[in-house]
């Protein structure tokens, strides 16, 4: 039945091992590697893995395949007596899959897959590698290739009309509801822009180089809301070009934003809408943006757009980037139109992303100021069902290792179930390793708990409930039983360059751990457990992502509270985490109920420590507040 739940989901396959980590970045075979890029190497999703909306992202084009460094890429290209130009994140070749004129091959530096917009192939470099030394007038067939057209397109279609065709009552309309006055109709009727008579929607082109196609369409809704169709794998841009040769671009989340730049256009400056705003930045629009020598990010100042600006800006190449940072005076470019505000002024204010590595406390200044105007970004998203949570633990950030352990059948994948959902509801991109129940039941609590109500007695909803369920940025590895610790963190470094997954949740660690329960089985377990964990505390610094493992606890003696000694393992568990959370039991006075309760028993980022009672409500499988829906 939740097939039609149309997550993708990230099915790891073998391939040959072959890492670029920071930590070895060093050394000599990857010395050009730029330092953008300094992603580890990642694997290959199966063709069964793409799920029907994903159709047209690289991640999903990759079938099995082996791996290769960006400097094997480039020797293997001279060797075949291909010229490349080395790009920000691509190394951009002409095409030689269709040489038809001005067509460009983009290989992304850190994944290896490839693309031309022209004849819209598309795949990976084990795919293209064969072809490489083909006689140019060979018939070049590859496995995948992909049409950017919109499939599903006509059944919207029919709803829409272009906006030149609005009467000037439905235009006033339009502005009313858009909150803006003086809406640039012409910039609208010159993209193409169409109007959902039926919903009141504006369906914006997303654009492709070269050949101009579009690869589907930012819909800015009468709620003021923005999404993409097709819903995650639109990846186009919107563009207003500015007029003459353009180097540089200014990179703002949402149409209006893009609108409202467009009144006071900065001489050879590009104004970028991103398909997916500060959520996502898939690699498919890394070549769009290869052009740019300057790159600005105008984002709002909340803690998503302030932490992605900063993943975009590593993926984008961060000596080209720049970021209006947040100050007691910021405000969206949209706003800043509204108040008359000096645009130019503000992007001229712009500063470089990327600090020498050496800095001085005047350079540390800006961020530590930026910080200050940006609470949420010290103390990181507030759960809104877990609201004494957030008076202990302040909320969510980045970056962080949390440890949540609890007797056996105690609750653990379903409060982690709840505790993610609600943050994946407030944007928050979630990655689901579910080791233990198979992501069909989990999927299934997670809606339950979203609408509030079982399913069972509710199936007239579940379309709708699937549907807004759909919407949430949240993907699932299809791993089941025992699994190898490198396979699992080559998928997790895979979805945090692809996706710019925020959150990553690994239930739980034994299953990583082999099954051996012998005496020295036993060591061996207690000495891979160090090293996952380790592992994982590295990526969740290296990728500026919150890591979440559910790890049993070591003993379970009737009655007696567990504590942070009780995390199966040595003391590495509690030492690195940032955040120990701890369900446990506690008998009612008479004896004859069994309370629950979330102990935070480890807090770094505030010290603070305390107690959640968990009232479990069956319905909606839930123990935050209730009616959330
Ligand atoms: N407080 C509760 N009261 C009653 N039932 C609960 C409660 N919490 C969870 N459950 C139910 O108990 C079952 C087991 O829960 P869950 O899988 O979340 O536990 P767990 O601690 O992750 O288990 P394990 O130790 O096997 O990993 C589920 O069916 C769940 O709906």
């Amino acid at each position: 039945m939740f097939l039609c739940l149309r997550h993708l989901v990230i099915r790891r396959q073998p391939y040959r091992k072959f890492y670029l980590s920071p930590n070895n970045f060093t050394s000599t075979k990857f010395a050009n590697f730029p330092k953008s890029n300094r992603f580890q190497r990642s694997p290959a999703p199966s063709p069964a893995a793409r799920s029907p909306t994903d159709g047209h992202s690289f991640q999903n084009l990759s079938p099995l395949g082996d791996f290769v460094s960006v400097s094997q890429i480039k020797q293997k290209l001279t060797k075949c007596g291909h010229i490349f130009e080395e790009g920000h994140a691509c190394l951009i070749l002409d095409c030689f899959l269709c040489g038809q004129a001005n067509s460009k091959l983009y290989i992304n530096k850190v994944t290896g897959d490839f693309i031309c917009f022209i004849c819209r192939k598309s795949g990976v470099w084990s795919q293209l590698e064969p072809h490489l030394s083909a006689p140019s007038d060979s018939p070049i067939s590859l496995d995948q290739s992909i049409e950017l057209g919109c499939s599903g397109w006509y059944k919207i279609s029919k709803h829409l009309c272009p906006v030149g065709r609005l009467t000037e009552e439905e235009r006033i309309s339009v502005s009313q509801l858009l909150d803006f006055e003086d809406l640039p109709w012409n910039i609208l009727e010159s993209q193409g822009v169409m109007f959902d008579q039926e919903n009141q929607d504006l369906y914006w082109p997303l654009s492709l180089p070269e050949g101009g196609s579009t690869a589907g369409y930012k819909i800015l809704s009468r709620d003021l809301s923005e999404s993409c169709y097709p819903h995650t794998s639109a990846n186009g841009l919107v563009r207003l070009k500015s007029p003459g040769p353009s180097k540089s671009a200014i990179i703002v989340p949402s149409l209006r934003d893009l609108l409202a730049l467009s009144f006071r256009p900065l001489d050879g400056t590009d104004v970028v809408c991103l398909p997916h705003g500060p959520l996502s930045l898939p690699p498919l629009v890394l070549p769009l943006l290869e052009g740019y020598e300057k790159l600005t990010f105008w984002f709002n100042d909340d803690v998503t757009s302030w932490d992605n600006a900063r993943l975009f800006a590593r993926k984008l190449s961060i000596d080209r980037c720049h970021l209006i940072r947040p100050s007691k005076e910021h405000v969206t470019a949209f706003v800043a139109h509204k108040r008359g505000m000096n645009i130019a002024e503000t992007v001229r204010n712009a500063r470089a992303m990327s600090h020498d590595s050496i800095i001085t406390f005047a350079q540390l200044r800006e961020d530590l100021h930026s910080e200050l105007y940006s609470a949420d970004r010290l103390t990181g998203i507030k759960w809104q069902r877990f609201p004494t949570l957030n008076s202990i633990l302040q909320g969510h950030r980045r970056g962080e290792l949390t440890i949540l352990t609890g007797p056996t059948g105690s609750g653990k994948t379903t409060f982690m179930s709840e505790y993610s959902l609600d943050l994946a509801m407030q944007k928050v991109t979630t990655l689901w390793g579910s080791f233990e129940i198979r992501n069909q039941r989990l999927a299934r609590t997670m809606l339950q708990q979203m609408a509030c109500a079982p399913l069972q007695h509710h199936r007239d909803k579940f379309d709708e409930w699937a549907d807004r369920f759909t919407l949430l940025p949240i993907y699932f590895m299809t791993f089941h039983g025992q699994q190898q610790l490198e396979t699992v963190l080559d998928t997790v470094r895979h979805a945090a360059y692809v996706h710019d997954v925020a959150h990553v949740i690994i239930d739980n660690v034994q299953f990583m751990l082999g099954m051996s329960s012998s005496e020295s089985g036993f060591l061996d377990r207690f000495y891979r457990q160090d090293a996952l964990i380790g592992e994982f505390r590295n990526f969740a610094t290296t990728y500026n992502c919150h890591v979440t493992l559910v790890i049993h606890p070591r003993k379970e003696r009737d009655g007696e509270s567990l504590s942070t000694n009780s995390i199966f393992g040595g003391a590495k568990a509690s030492q690195e985490a940032d955040n120990v959370l701890i369900i446990q039991h506690k008998m009612s006075n008479s004896g004859l109920k069994i309370r629950k309760y979330l102990q935070v028993a480890k807090n770094r980022f505030s010290g603070d420590l305390g107690v959640i009672p968990l009232e479990f409500d069956k319905d909606s499988l839930s123990f935050g507040a209730k009616n959330l829906q």
